[in-house]
C-alpha cells in the first residue's frame, strides 16, 4: 500500500509518543484513557483551521508592530465557574482593557482569552502535603479534583471529556457575546466610564476623556458603529495534556496540514519547552499559531533552537515568545535573547507575561504577586525592545472579571490582610477586574 501525504502527516503527529512528556498525569487506567481519546478523536472541532490561520495573520501584525496582542484569563479555569456571568465578566474585562490599549497604541488590539481549555496546570511538585497527609497535587479540573481527598486527587480521564464539553459551551458564550452587539465600542467605553467614577482612579481621567473625544470625532465623521458591534475574539490555553491535544488534532482537507482544534492558539509552558521533549515535538507538527513561555534560565541558543524547530519556514505570526522573567531580572535576562533572535532573522512575536516571574508568598501565607512588580516587568519589556529596535507585541495576563483579592496593591491597595477577603484562585493569583483596567491604563501610557 502506498503512503499518502495525509498518512505521513498523521504518522508525524504521533512521534511525540516516543519522547519524554513532562507534567503528564499518572492516569490509573490506560484503557479508560484510550476510550476517552477515541471519543475525542471523533468529536466535533472546537475551532476551525481558517480561524487559526486568521489569528496567525493577526499575530504577524503584532510581531511587525501593526497590532498589539492582549491575552488574558484565569490561571486555571474551573468547571464550576464555567457559568455565563463569569465568562461574560471575563470577556467584558478583556474588551474594556482592549479599548484602553487601542487608544494608547493607536493600533488594533488582538483579543485572546486564556479560556475554553485552560483546565490543566503544570505543578512544581507532584504531591501536596497538608497536616502530615500527602496526596497527588491538583493539576487542573481536566485531570483531577481540587478537594483534598484521595478520591478527588486521582486523575480521571472522564474529565478530559467533561473539559471538552465545557470548553464547547464556553466558546459558545464567547461567540454569542462578542458577536451579539454587547461588544459595541461605545458601550464598552461607557463601562470604563463607570470604573472611572471611583475616585481611586482619578489619575486616568484624562485618558478616558481623550477616548471620549476620539469617539465623538468618529461619530462626527460618520463612522459606522454598527459595523463595530462584532469583535474578533480568540481562545487559547497551554497545550499541556498531550492525549487531549492529539485527540482533537485533525488534518485539514483544504491545506493537508494538521490543526489542533482544541483552541486557536496553544502555548508550551516554561516547564515543558525542552527542545527534545514531547510538547515541542507535537506542537511543531500543528499549523496553529503557537507560543512558548521563556523564563529567566533561557539562553539565546535555546531560543534560536526553538525558532528553528517550531517555525522552520519563518512564517510570520506562527511563533510567539511569551517572556516571563520577573521584574528584577528582565532588564538583564531578556536583551541577549531578543538580540539573538533578531539577528537570526526569523520572525517572532514578542509578548510579556508579567505574572509568572513575580510570584511571592505573602506574610499571611497566600501565593500572590505585587501589582507594582507586574507593571515593572511590563516597563522592562518595553525598555528592552525599544533599546534593541524590536517590537513589543503584546501582553499576557492572568485576570478575572470578578472582584477577587489575590494580587497585592493597585489603587485600592489590597494588602496582606486584604488577600483573605476573596482569595478564590485554585492555583495562581489573578488581577481582579479593577486591577486589570488599571493595568490597561498604565500600559496604554507606556505604549504611547
Ligand atoms: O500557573 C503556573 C503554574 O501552574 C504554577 O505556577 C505552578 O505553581 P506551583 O508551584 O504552585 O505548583
Ligand atoms: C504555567 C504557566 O506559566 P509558565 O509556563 O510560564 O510557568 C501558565 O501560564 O499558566
Amino acid at each position: 500500500m502506498t503512503t499518502t501525504a495525509h498518512d505521513e502527516v498523521v504518522e508525524g503527529l504521533d512521534h511525540f509518543r516516543s519522547l519524554t512528556a513532562k507534567q503528564q498525569p499518572t492516569w490509573p487506567d490506560a484503557d479508560a484513557l484510550g476510550q476517552v481519546a477515541a471519543r475525542l478523536a471523533e468529536a466535533a472541532p472546537l475551532v476551525v483551521p481558517a480561524e487559526a490561520d486568521l489569528l496567525t495573520e493577526r499575530l504577524a501584525a503584532a510581531g511587525r508592530g501593526d497590532a498589539f496582542l492582549l491575552q488574558g484569563g484565569d490561571c486555571a479555569e474551573t468547571f464550576a465557574e464555567a457559568q455565563a456571568d463569569r465568562i461574560r465578566n471575563k470577556i467584558r474585562t478583556i474588551l474594556q482593557m482592549a479599548v484602553i490599549l487601542t487608544h494608547g497604541a493607536s493600533m488594533p488590539v488582538v483579543k485572546m482569552g486564556r479560556m475554553a481549555g485552560q483546565y490543566a496546570k503544570p505543578r512544581s511538585s507532584n504531591d501536596e502535603t497538608r497536616d502530615g497527609v500527602t496526596l497527588p497535587a491538583y493539576r487542573g479540573d481536566m485531570v483531577n479534583g481540587h478537594d483534598f481527598t484521595e478520591a478527588a486527587r486521582i486523575p480521571d480521564p472522564q474529565r478530559l471529556l467533561d473539559g471538552y464539553q465545557i470548553s464547547a459551551a464556553t466558546i459558545n458564550v464567547v461567540r454569542a457575546y462578542t458577536r451579539g452587539g454587547s461588544a459595541d465600542l461605545r458601550r464598552v467605553h461607557e463601562w470604563n466610564r463607570g470604573f472611572m467614577r471611583n475616585p481611586a482612579y482619578a489619575r486616568y481621567e484624562s485618558t478616558a476623556a481623550e477616548i471620549d473625544r476620539a469617539l465623538r470625532f468618529m461619530e462626527a465623521c460618520g463612522a459606522d458603529f454598527d459595523a463595530l458591534r462584532t469583535v474578533e475574539f480568540f481562545v487559547s490555553h497551554e497545550g499541556l495534556l498531550l492525549d487531549y491535544e492529539r485527540a482533537l488534532t485533525r488534518v485539514d482537507a483544504r491545506t493537508g496540514e494538521a490543526y489542533d482544534t482544541s483552541g486557536h492558539f496553544l502555548w508550551i509552558g516554561e516547564r515543558t519547552r525542552d527542545l527534545d521533549g514531547a510538547h515541542v515535538e507535537f506542537l511543531s507538527r500543528v499549523a496553529n499559531p503557537i507560543g512558548v513561555k521563556l523564563g529567566p534560565t533561557t539562553s539565546p541558543a535555546d531560543a534560536i533552537a526553538l525558532v528553528e524547530k517550531l517555525n522552520p519556514t519563518g512564517r510570520p505570526g506562527r511563533l510567539t515568545f511569551i517572556t516571563r522573567m520577573g521584574a528584577g531580572r528582565i532588564r538583564e535576562a531578556l536583551p541577549s535573547i531578543v538580540a539573538a533572535v533578531r539577528d537570526h532573522g526569523s520572525p517572532v512575536t514578542w509578548v510579556t507575561d508579567p505574572m509568572h516571574g513575580n510570584t511571592i508568598t505573602s506574610g499571611t501565607g497566600y501565593k500572590t504577586r505585587r501589582f507594582e512588580d507586574v507593571l515593572d516587568e511590563v516597563s522592562g519589556f518595553f525598555e528592552v525592545h525599544r533599546a534593541l529596535g524590536t517590537v513589543p507585541g503584546g501582553l499576557h495576563v492572568e485576570l478575572t472579571g470578578d472582584d477577587v483579592t489575590e494580587v497585592l496593591g493597585g489603587s485600592e491597595e489590597i494588602d496582606d490582610e486584604g488577600l483573605a477577603a476573596r482569595y478564590e484562585t485554585l492555583v495562581d493569583p489573578r488581577l481582579n477586574h479593577q486591577q486589570s483596567l488599571e493595568m490597561a491604563f498604565q500600559v496604554a501610557e507606556m505604549l504611547r
